[in-house]
This record gives structure tokens, C-alpha cells and sequence, in this order.
């Protein structure tokens, strides 16, 4: 089932598109190994990956008016308001020849859900929840070595005060309309992928081992 953006966005981004998506949202604790598993997700079943904190961070880089409001957000390990998000979310869809999206840390509170309903009429095919303890997320965002201004333990805590109070209600909320698949995403990453393959892979091709 597809959506066309154009349907409820008139005005959101002056790019002309007419497009049928499917959107799966990409949900879980920061360093729960959500982009890990996208990287997989692309290779094997051929979605575009768009993570919503490094489409922020490129705007950032790339010298926008916003830029100095994102970044001081991400530092703060708060979420950006929704509009500025959205108008990069539905542009990077809209320039994309791909059909199918990975939506990767996006809708992160009521307020990103809600909006991005609204302006582009897309309702999520799922939500991938990726579920991990706190202390297993600490240790690998402190292990990451990216170089994100927002990976160190002042900024993490912060990040885990906003999953808990605002990411989780949105996991919750899709869980009652029976749109969430949950992973047990402690487990090493090739264990962790063979759980979301098989939420991938229509019940039909799964062959019993
Ligand atoms: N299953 C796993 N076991 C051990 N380490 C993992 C696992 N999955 C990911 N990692 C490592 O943990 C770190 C965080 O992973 P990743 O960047 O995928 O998380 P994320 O959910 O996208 O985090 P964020 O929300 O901060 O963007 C990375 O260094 C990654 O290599
Ligand atoms: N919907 C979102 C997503 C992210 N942010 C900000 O970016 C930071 C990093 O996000 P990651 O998914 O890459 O961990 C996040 O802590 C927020 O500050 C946002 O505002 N809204
Ligand atoms: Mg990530």
C-alpha cells in the first residue's frame, strides 16, 4: 500500500512530485543500533535509508540558516521542531527515485508524528522498534567514535530523558493500532538481523528450518 505525497502537502516543498511511498519507521534508543541495521535493511531488501539526525547534521554542514539552532538542539539532545525536519524529510523523498523508505529516528515525539501525518498524508507500512536496555546503549554510543558532538555521557543521559518521555509514548501509540514489530536488539548485530529479516520477508517465502 503507497501514499502519494503530493496528496496533503501542498506548499511543503516547492519540488514537483506525484509519488506513491512506502514508508517504515525506524524506531528505538539512541545507539540501539538502528542505522547498523539500515545499512542491512538496504543491501538486502533495496529501501533508501533516511536517518532524520544526519539529514539535521548535513544541514548543519551545509551552512542553512537553521544551522546554529540545529546544532545547539543536538547538543542539548533535544528534538528539533517538527516543521524544519519535515520539509528535509519529504525533500530527500521527493529526490529520490526510490519508492520504498527507511525513515530512521523520525517520528521522535507527538508533536514529528502528528505533523508529518498532516503534511504528507504518509502513514508508516510499520514501525521497526529496535528494544535495548539503557545500559547496553551507553556503552556502545560512548564506544562509537564517530565523532558526534552529542555521543558524550552529559548529552547521552539527556538523549535517554527525551526517548523516555517523548519517543516512547509514539512507540506506544503505533503499538495500539498493531503497527509495531519489536526486535530484541541486545544481541550481536548478525542475531539482530536475522530477527528483522524475518519481519522483511512475507510469510509466504519463509521456509522452516
Ligand atoms: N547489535 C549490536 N551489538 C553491538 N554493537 C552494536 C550493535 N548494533 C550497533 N552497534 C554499534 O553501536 C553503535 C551505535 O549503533 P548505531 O549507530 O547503529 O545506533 P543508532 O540507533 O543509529 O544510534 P543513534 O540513535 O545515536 O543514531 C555503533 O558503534 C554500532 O557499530
Ligand atoms: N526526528 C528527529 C531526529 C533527530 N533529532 C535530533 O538529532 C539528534 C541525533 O539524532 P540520531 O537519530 O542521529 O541519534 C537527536 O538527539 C535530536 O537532537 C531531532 O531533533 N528530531
Ligand atoms: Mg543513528
Amino acid at each position: 500500500m503507497g501514499t502519494v505525497v503530493e496528496s496533503a502537502n501542498q506548499g511543503a516543498v516547492s519540488l514537483p512530485t506525484n509519488k506513491k511511498v512506502t514508508v517504515i519507521f525506524v524506531l528505538g534508543g539512541p545507539g540501539s543500533g538502528k542505522g547498523t541495521q539500515c545499512t542491512n535493511i538496504v543491501e538486502h531488501f533495496g529501501y533508501t535509508h533516511l536517518s532524520a539526525g544526519d539529514l539535521l547534521r548535513a544541514e548543519i554542514k551545509s551552512g542553512s540558516e537553521n544551522g546554529t539552532m540545529i546544532s545547539n538542539m543536538i547538543k542539548e539532545g533535544k528534538i528539533v521542531p517538527s516543521e524544519v525536519t519535515i520539509k528535509l524529510l519529504q525533500r530527500a523523498i521527493q529526490e529520490n527515485g526510490n519508492d520504498k523508505f527507511l525513515i530512521d529516528g523520525f517520528p521522535r515525539n507527538e508533536e514529528n508524528r502528528a505533523a508529518f501525518e498532516l503534511v504528507t498524508g504518509i502513514e508508516p507500512e510499520f514501525v521497526l522498534f529496535f528494544d535495548c536496555p539503557e545500559a547496553e546503549m551507553e556503552k556502545r554510543l560512548l564506544g562509537r567514535n564517530q565523532g558526534r558532538e552529542d555521543d558524550n555521557i552529559e548529552t547521552i543521559r539527556k538523549r535517554f530523558n527525551v526517548y523516555m518521555e517523548s519517543s516512547l509514548p509514539v512507540i506506544e501509540y503505533y503499538n495500539s493500532k498493531g503497527k509495531v514489530r519489536k526486535i530484541d536488539a541486545v544481541k550481536p548485530v548478525g542475531e539482530v538481523f536475522e530477527a528483522v529479516k524475518a519481519v522483511f520477508t512475507p510469510a509466504n517465502e519463509k521456509v522452516a528450518a
